[in-house]
């Protein structure tokens, strides 16, 4: 079995696709979405495929080694997530070539089932309360909410109180017997992280996300870890082991790796792995498509440290396309009572519509993050 062809496809609302097809065996899925910024990606999957043509799709690792250090420059989110698409193919390759899905090649089920979270979103408490009533409404036993707008590196008493008051809102409507994380995406400095997250606490909210800064996090995130009772979560912005290395010893609660973004499967494994040293559970990012969910899924069932599993059901992004639009067979998410069921089918266990995919891939997508602005008009964190 040799790779033929190996392309990409940019499709609303906002993913990048990776398919690689073979000469006499399956065709296998990715996915690279690097949100806002899937263009280059794209361009760094079709460098990567001069490599790949021709090989045999079955040697994962020794692919992933080539792809990943042979051009001298490494990692970053741009090459580690076309590579995290090429690997999330190769997988998906050999698992219907052994007619297996993925997560019995690396072991086998650890669990019956994966609890997953949805999003809620809004700026007046009472908006999050119904949100999270009608989540609650729907089955799910867990939330995530984006914490307060644009802030300054020091902010008033009252953007704190907004802070507090939307969490507030989250847990009066869920009760003690749910949970609810917190994404902050890196808009307080550590200075009002420290500050906010001690009024958080008594919510007792699962996790606080992105209090601060990736870039500050391995030297300032123990700072803040060390203030708070509250499991501190990060990841979504680290794309190795190395990097994960520092925010694990800073002592984060929980690492949230993205297989789109991290290297795939490969190193997602690997980093799940490193984490469990450190007694952290992942909690795999995935605000993005099918295809990285079925991936992110296929790791939660085979790995012990999995804690939930983040997923974009029901999110346009500002279009009319969502989750389930590519799927021949949307029942895969089928999530009930909060958790998704075990895939059986064979690969990343997604069977993806290719003329679908090929129609949205025409219109492409130019879906970029807003910019936020501080009040004195400099750049904010959105
Ligand atoms: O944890 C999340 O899902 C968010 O931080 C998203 O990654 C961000 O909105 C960019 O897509
Ligand atoms: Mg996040």
């Amino acid at each position: 079995m040799k790779i033929t062809q190996v392309e990409t496809f940019l499709v609303a609302p906002r993913w990048l696709f990776v398919k690689i097809s073979t000469d006499d065996g399956p065709d296998g899925w990715g996915e690279a979405t690097l949100e806002s910024r899937s263009e280059p990606v794209a361009a760094a999957v079709d460098v990567l495929a001069e490599y790949l043509l021709g090989a045999d799709p079955l040697r994962i690792e020794a692919h992933w080694q080539v792809l990943t250090r042979s051009g001298f420059y490494r990692g970053g989110p741009v090459l580690s997530s076309a590579v995290a698409g090429i690997d999330q193919a190769l997988w998906d390759i050999a698992g219907k070539y052994r007619g297996a899905p993925v997560h019995e090649l690396l072991g086998g089920p650890v669990r019956e089932r994966v609890r997953v979270y949805s999003w809620i979103g809004g700026d007046d408490p009472a908006e999050i309360a119904d949100q999270a009533a009608a989540q609650r409404e729907a089955g799910f036993t867990a939330v995530k909410m984006n914490g307060s707008g644009a802030l300054e590196p020091i902010d008033t008493p009252l953007a704190v109180d907004r802070t507090v008051a939307l969490a507030a809102a989250a847990r009066e409507a869920l009760g003690s017997d749910a949970d609810f994380g917190i994404d902050f995406h890196g808009r307080f400095s550590t200075a009002m992280a420290r500050r906010v997250l001690r009024e958080l606490e008594p919510l007792r909210p699962m996790f606080v996300e992105e209090p601060v800064l990736p870039e500050y996090a391995p030297h300032r995130l123990r700072d803040v870890v060390e203030s708070t009772s509250i499991p501190i979560a990060t990841g979504e912005r680290i794309y190795d082991r190395p990097g994960f290395l520092p925010v694990l010893q800073a002592g984060i609660g929980v690492a949230q790796p993205d297989l789109a973004h991290c290297g795939g499967i490969s190193e997602g494994r690997r980093i799940a792995s490193l984490a469990e040293t450190f007694d952290v559970h992942i909690a795999p990012h995935c605000p993005l498509g099918p295809l990285a969910l079925a991936a992110s899924l296929q790791l939660a069932f085979a790995t012990p440290n999995f804690l939930i599993q983040e997923q974009s059901a029901g999110i346009h992004y500002n279009t009319t396309a969502e989750l389930l639009d590519y799927l021949v067979d949307p029942s895969v998410f089928a999530f009930t009572g909060g958790y998704c069921p075990r895939p059986t089918a064979p690969g990343l266990g997604v069977q993806i519509d290719e003329a679908a995919v090929r129609k949205a891939a025409a219109d492409g997508h130019r879906w970029r993050g807003p910019v936020w602005r501080r009040r004195d008009g400099s750049f904010a964190e959105w």
